[in-house]
């Protein structure tokens, strides 16, 4: 390569990775994958190196990628937040461990940890108490965002013990857990909101709210792994994590001291599939020098400690051929495009669909028909279309073009301006939206009618049994006895019969009957009211105690309630004033559903039937977070154990789960069911 074409590529990577980091830590949006980006800076970073004299301070390479904003005070930091070096390759790692040979004389030990996949956040506390919170911000200021930090329940404010420095600083991670994300997830998509792409665009996001009260409900957490002191307080990183997690830091147990390379190789390979059984998505490992003597002795480039570094798990990938695109219509009547790919091999399962989110996703990815495209499976359950391989691109193919009519009725589709999502506003008479209606109200959050699931209530619509919601109160066992369908699972392709005999009817007559004991806020979310999410529900409830309350307030009366803005109050005012929801409200009131605040009723089922069983939950879940699956479990008497034994009565498997505890498992005998057969044995 000549001078001057070098030249031309690290002016060509310095702008596209300038805007890769302004748009991954302003916007918290990810362009490219992680992987590509880190590639992006490896190839500057040795074309600098063979062209010194074209590196400039202000090279990405030289410079913490984060900025600060205009919307919280600025920080100086005491000691400047770094990034770390990273590397893919077992290769590299090997160079990273002679280069600290080659510095240190004598023994020397690593810590290996998970690298968390979150925000990164610096904590000062004097006397024990802390006193602020501040983003990394350009590595040498940041964000002062303590008032959103005090909302972090895993953030100790006050210090346990009184073995602490007088003044130090602590750095750690703040991540969204998987399962507060799909909940939040969940919610944005039952709300028609734009779903967030992954946990750690979430956390930084929440993280910049400038209503902390809106922080504190999106129940961040956050892992502690750095401690700073002037002067140190301890002799080993080890050392300061016990320490912490004395004083009441969430130190994660991960963490594992290393005498040699080839034990850090160990632990890399340990977690490269055991870290999907973690709460919260990691992308590798961070490997630090155990002693703060000899990390001084190391140092620091402009930009990364010497004494550490970062293996990254290459994210999943593969590529495949697009075979069509097929739209689904959910309750509310929002279109979600899914892509139907050639059957790939990815992370160990065949991966068929990849979410495409909506017609933006797609402009963005400039998808063409028939074209090659990119699936990534990253923490998230259902894999996604990265990129398109457009050197592979058919000669006759077409831009997608996005569908103008509903796929279930026909009925022309609307998309309101500044909206992402298409929808059929055909409201009363689309099957997907009614179905998915009726759906919604016996969901978990909602009324938790959970002998209604799986397909049955595809029966009733079918049959013509019931149309909304209210019709459930009227089902009897003459009607339901004996009614039969073959069920296909979408996903799956399996077919399976469902037939309704004596148990499943007394199930179903039952948790219908129990339905009516559901609190309040659980009803007004089961209504299923555009906007009205179940965060919503209960602000409303605390405001309205009634639904005659709820319904005779006026716009003004509403958008007075903290939260409540003019897109939920129009459409609460839409729906209480259509003759037919008001009917509906009138013969819900008659079958005896809570309509005021009075009555609470406990939001987990409880009973004595998992009495004397024990339980391993292992791997990811479609439809119930692990902890909910937990609370399952506790709260009807069943014991969770932490590991596999001969005297375990169930493991509880979803998707991803490890190899090795399949393995053990299977050889000991275990009984091994899916969460459906879990709540099956609930049921009975
Ligand atoms: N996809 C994109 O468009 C895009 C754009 C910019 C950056 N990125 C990603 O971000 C990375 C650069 O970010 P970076 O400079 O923050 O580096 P980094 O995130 O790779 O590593 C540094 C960070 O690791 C975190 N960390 C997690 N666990 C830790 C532990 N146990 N000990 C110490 N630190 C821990 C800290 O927050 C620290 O700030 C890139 O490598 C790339 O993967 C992606
Ligand atoms: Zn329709």
């Amino acid at each position: 390569m000549t001078e001057q074409e070098a030249a031309a590529r690290i002016s060509e990577l310095s702008a596209r990775i300038h805007h890769l980091n302004h748009q991954y830590y302003q916007y918290s949006v990810s362009e490219v994958s992680d992987y590509e980006f880190d590639m992006l800076l490896e190839e500057l970073n040795k074309l600098e190196k063979d062209f010194s004299h074209l590196r400039t301070p202000n090279s990405p390479t030289q410079r913490v990628g984060g900025s600060i904003t205009k919307n919280f005070p600025t920080v100086v930091h005491k000691y400047p937040m770094l990034s770390l070096g990273n590397t893919y390759s077992e290769e590299e790692l090997r160079e990273f461990h002679n280069r600290v040979q080659k510095v240190l004389e004598g023994d020397y030990e690593y810590v290996c940890e998970q690298k968390f996949d979150g925000v990164a956040i610096s904590l000062t506390y004097q006397n024990g108490e802390l006193v602020r919170g501040v983003t990394r911000g350009d590595g040498t200021r940041g964000d002062d965002i303590t008032a959103n930090v005090r909302t972090i329940k895993t953030i100790p404010l006050k210090l346990h013990g009184h073995d602490y420095p007088a003044e130090f600083e602590v750095r750690g991670e703040v991540f969204m857990p998987f399962s507060v994300f799909e909940a939040l997830n969940a919610e944005r998509e039952d709300i028609g909101e734009m779903l967030l792409a992954n946990p750690r665009n979430a956390a930084s996001g929440t993280l910049k709210l400038q209503d902390s009260g809106q922080v504190a409900r999106r129940k961040l957490s956050c892992y502690a792994y750095g401690f700073l002191s002037t002067p140190m307080a301890f002799e080993t990183h080890a050392e300061a994590l016990a320490a912490l997690k004395k004083w009441g830091f969430n130190v994660s147990d991960t963490y594992q001291k290393c005498g040699t390379l080839e034990e850090v190789l160990a632990y890399i390979k340990l977690w490269e599939n055991n870290r999907f059984e973690l709460p919260i998505a990691t992308d590798g490992i961070v490997i630090k020098v155990n002693s703060f003597h000899q990390q001084e002795e190391l140092g620091y480039t402009a930009k990364s400690p010497r004494w550490a570094i970062a293996y990254k798990y290459k994210a999943m990938s593969a590529a495949t051929r697009l075979r069509d695109i097929q739209y689904q219509v959910g309750r509310t009547g929002a279109v979600t495009p899914v892509a139907l790919l050639n059957p790939v091999l990815l992370a160990g399962t065949t991966v068929k669909r990849a979410s495409l989110h909506n017609a933006n996703e797609i402009l963005r990815l400039d998808i063409y028909t028939g074209d090659i495209v990119y699936v990534e499976k990253g923490g998230e359950i259902i894999p996604k279309i990265t990129g398109v391989d457009k050197s592979q691109r058919l000669p006759d193919s077409q831009p997608i073009q996005y569908l103008d009519t509903c796929p279930a009725c026909n009925t022309p589709l609307v998309r309101t301006e500044g909206e992402a999502h298409h929808y059929c506003p055909n409201e009363k008479g689309c099957p997907p939206q009614i179905k998915g209606k009726l759906e919604h109200f016996i969901s978990r959050n909602a009324l938790n009618i959970m002998s209604l699931g799986e397909g049955k209530i595809d029966l009733l619509f079918e049959k013509g049994l019931v149309t909304t919601p209210d019709q459930f109160y009227d089902l009897t066992h003459e009607q339901l006895f004996g009614l039969s369908k073959v069920y296909t699972d979408e996903k799956s392709g399996k077919t399976r019969t469902i037939s309704f005999g004596q148990k499943t009817v007394d199930n179903i007559l039952a948790g219908i009957q129990k339905s009516k004991e559901a609190p309040f806020d659980r009803v007004l979310f089961a209504l299923g009211i555009r906007f009205v999410g179940s965060t919503v529900a209960r602000k409303l409830v605390q405001h309205f105690a009634s639904i005659e309350a709820l319904q005779q307030a006026s716009y003004e009366q509403l958008i007075q309630v903290p939260e409540i803005g003019d897109r939920i109050a129009l459409s609460i005012l839409a729906w209480f004033s259509d003759p037919a929801n008001q009917a509906m409200l009138l013969r819900l009131q008659a079958a005896g559903l809570q309509f005021s605040q009075e009555k609470a009723a406990a939001t987990i089922p409880q009973s004595d039937r998992l009495a004397g069983f024990s339980f391993v939950i292992s791997g990811v879940f479609e439809n119930h977070s692990r902890e909910e699956l937990q609370d399952l479990i506790t709260a009807n008497g069943g014991k969770m154990v932490s590991s596999i034994s001969k005297k375990l009565s169930y493991l509880v498997a979803g998707d991803k789960m490890g190899p090795a505890k399949l393995e053990k498992a299977t050889e000991l005998g275990i009984k091994i069911i899916s969460e459906n057969d879990l709540i099956e044995l609930l049921a009975k």
